[in-house]
């Protein structure tokens, strides 16, 4: 007689928190206690898997900001999230390399070793739990991995790791590889953390302190919250509440889509205007800089107002165009006619 797939209980607990927050230093002691209570641990780093963080250096070199990392970013956490998707799917399939090319394969390895245990061992109720290792400074970041939860029916978590701004900035200096202090500065003015009464799907979070160190009974903590969420495993057609929030997150994330490429065209004809008005090279990167960084707060307000406020609202009904020609087109060209009036008077 054929056997049945049965799975042991999973769970898929999200980690976030500014850079150097000390989330690497967190799941090494959960990956710890985990294995002492017999349960199956995969680290799914996600500086490690995805190559080089390559937008740190973007942001530095190229004024590029977080908003553009955010999109960039998108391909590459689905990426990883399809991998995860793989290997509960098909455990039976030798899991050595990822599924998606965008993910490296050495640091998969390490990352599924966990797992990689006898075949037979997958049906005898050990709980298998991916720790999910990275900044997840928006909601929409980390729904991304509920809705996985969901769909497969695992359980679902998140620890935030509050930590001082100073703190960071200070461990992250001291770090052989440092990331641009900008670039978390920027992160920190971004970061949502996981706010339940806000979105009910973020119901089983906890949020440690780590600006001090991480205590025993803190680490106690997390192991509860995950033993709940894999008593807990959510069911993949819940109410209509959950579907509505799906859509306002998609929604919100097209619309500021949207916006971003309208923002662009309207970028690019100021630095055209500045070329034609003869704005010198070194003031014409300075503007990309001021025009770039105010893109990034108009888009950032803008998905937040839209998730607060216009949530029941269809994204026909927005007229993103109008809104950014409403704002951020004013903005645009207050900056623009600084750089002008400011070359002519010189
Ligand atoms: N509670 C703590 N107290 C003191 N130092 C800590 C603490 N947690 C982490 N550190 C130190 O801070 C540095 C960064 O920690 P870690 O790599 O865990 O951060 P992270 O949040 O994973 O960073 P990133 O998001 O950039 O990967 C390391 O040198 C680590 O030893």
């Amino acid at each position: 007689m054929a056997e049945a797939a049965q799975w042991s209980p999973a769970c898929l607990c999200v980690l976030c928190g500014l850079p150097a927050a000390g989330k690497s230093t967190l799941t090494r002691r959960i990956v710890g206690t985990a294995a002492e209570r017999g349960w199956r641990a995969a680290v799914v780093s996600y500086d490690e898997l995805i190559p080089e963080k390559a937008y740190y250096t973007e942001v530095e070199e190229d004024g590029l900001n977080l908003t553009d990392m955010h999109c960039s970013w998108k391909s590459y956490r689905q990426a990883v999230l399809q991998c995860i998707e793989q290997v509960l799917e098909q455990p039976e399939v030798v899991i050595e390399l990822p599924s998606n090319p965008l993910i490296n394969g050495a640091a998969w390895q390490p990352c599924v070793q966990a797992l990689l245990q006898p075949k037979e061992s997958h049906t005898d109720g050990t709980p298998l739990l991916f720790l999910l290792d990275d900044n997840f400074y928006y909601p929409s970041m980390r729904y991304e991995v509920y809705q996985l939860a969901r769909k497969l029916s695992l359980g679902f978590c998140q620890v935030y790791l509050q930590c001082d701004l100073e703190t960071c900035i200070r461990r992250n200096q001291s770090r052989p590889k440092p990331i641009p202090v900008k670039v978390i500065m920027e992160m920190e003015k971004r970061l949502e953390f996981p706010n339940p009464q806000k979105n009910p799907w973020e119901s089983q979070s906890i949020s440690l302190n780590s600006t001090n160190d991480v205590s025993k009974s803190d680490i106690q903590r997390v192991m509860e919250l995950i033993s709940v969420a894999l008593g807990n495993p959510l069911s993949p057609a819940e109410d209509n509440s959950e579907q509505k929030e799906a859509d306002r997150f998609k929604c919100a994330t097209s619309v500021v889509h949207q916006a971003d490429q309208a923002c662009r065209r309207l970028i690019s004809e100021a630095m055209k205007a500045a070329r034609e008005n003869q704005v010198p090279s070194e003031h014409m990167r300075v503007l990309a800089a001021r025009l770039n960084e105010c893109k990034a707060t108009f888009l950032h307000d803008l998905r937040k107002q839209f998730l607060q406020e216009v949530c029941f609202l269809q994204e026909e009904d927005i007229g993103v165009e109008q809104v950014v020609k409403n704002i951020f087109d004013d903005k645009k060209n207050e900056i623009l006619s600084q750089f002008i009036s400011n070359h002519k008077t010189m």
